[in-house]
């Protein structure tokens, strides 16, 4: 029997977050390994958790006899590995959309407020993650008037919704006025109640602190 699949994750990690809700929608169970980003310098950044990713990222994660790392390959993995609840649409035109919402975040906007970034920018770094998530988010409003139906792209949910959402977690904690971007606000609040956006929410992970 193929051993069950291992998730290097950390709570509120948007990478590990989405790969999360990709998990739980292509009903894939798995054991949680957490990564403490912080504790002690970060646990990433020890040589153990590099031999499974290089770059001292998560997430990781361990499944048919790989280890897969970059939440967006791996999300395109498990899409080709199991076709079942898919995440990207069928027709090319859609699926670009899907994949320029998803990248947009993944790197127009994300690695530039991540841990790494802001613990480099000191003083300047609440200033600076609100900034780029606000430039991100009206770009992606004005996207989403052409691609967005009931979520990110028509009436699916697709890869790009997979990383809307842990972004506007990360727009909260820098309070970012979200009223400007009322598409991503509908949009997150049509998604936030599905049982596999549920299920990856950073307050229902192992490693989330009992405050
Ligand atoms: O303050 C912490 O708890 C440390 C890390 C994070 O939240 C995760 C990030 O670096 C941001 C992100 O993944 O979007």
């Amino acid at each position: 029997m193929a051993s069950k699949p291992v998730l290097y994750s950390y709570f509120r990690s948007s990478a590990s977050w989405r790969v999360r809700i990709a998990l739980t929608m292509k009903g894939i169970d798995y054991d949680y390994a957490p990564v403490h980003l912080v504790k002690d310098g970060g646990e990433q950044n020890k040589e153990e958790y590099k031999s499974k990713n290089p770059m001292g990222q998560v997430p990781a994660l361990v499944i048919d006899g790989l280890t897969l790392t970059q939440s967006l390959p791996i999300i395109e993995y498990l899409e080709e590995t199991r076709p079942d609840n898919p995440v990207l649409p069928k027709e090319p035109g859609k699926r670009a959309q899907a994949r320029a919402i998803a990248e947009v975040i993944n790197s127009g906007i994300q690695p530039l407020q991540n841990l790494k970034t802001l613990q480099a920018l000191g003083d300047k770094k609440t200033e600076w993650a609100h900034t780029v998530i606000s430039n991100g988010f009206e770009a992606l409003e004005k996207m989403l008037q052409s691609s967005a139906g009931k979520y990110c792209v028509g009436d699916q949910v697709t890869i790009a919704d997979l990383c809307l959402i842990p972004q506007c977690y990360n727009a909260s904690r820098f309070s970012v006025d979200m009223t400007k971007y009322p598409t991503i606000v509908r949009i997150k609040e049509a998604l936030e109640p599905l049982p596999a956006f549920v299920a990856a929410d950073y307050n229902n992970q192992p490693d989330t602190p009992k405050e």
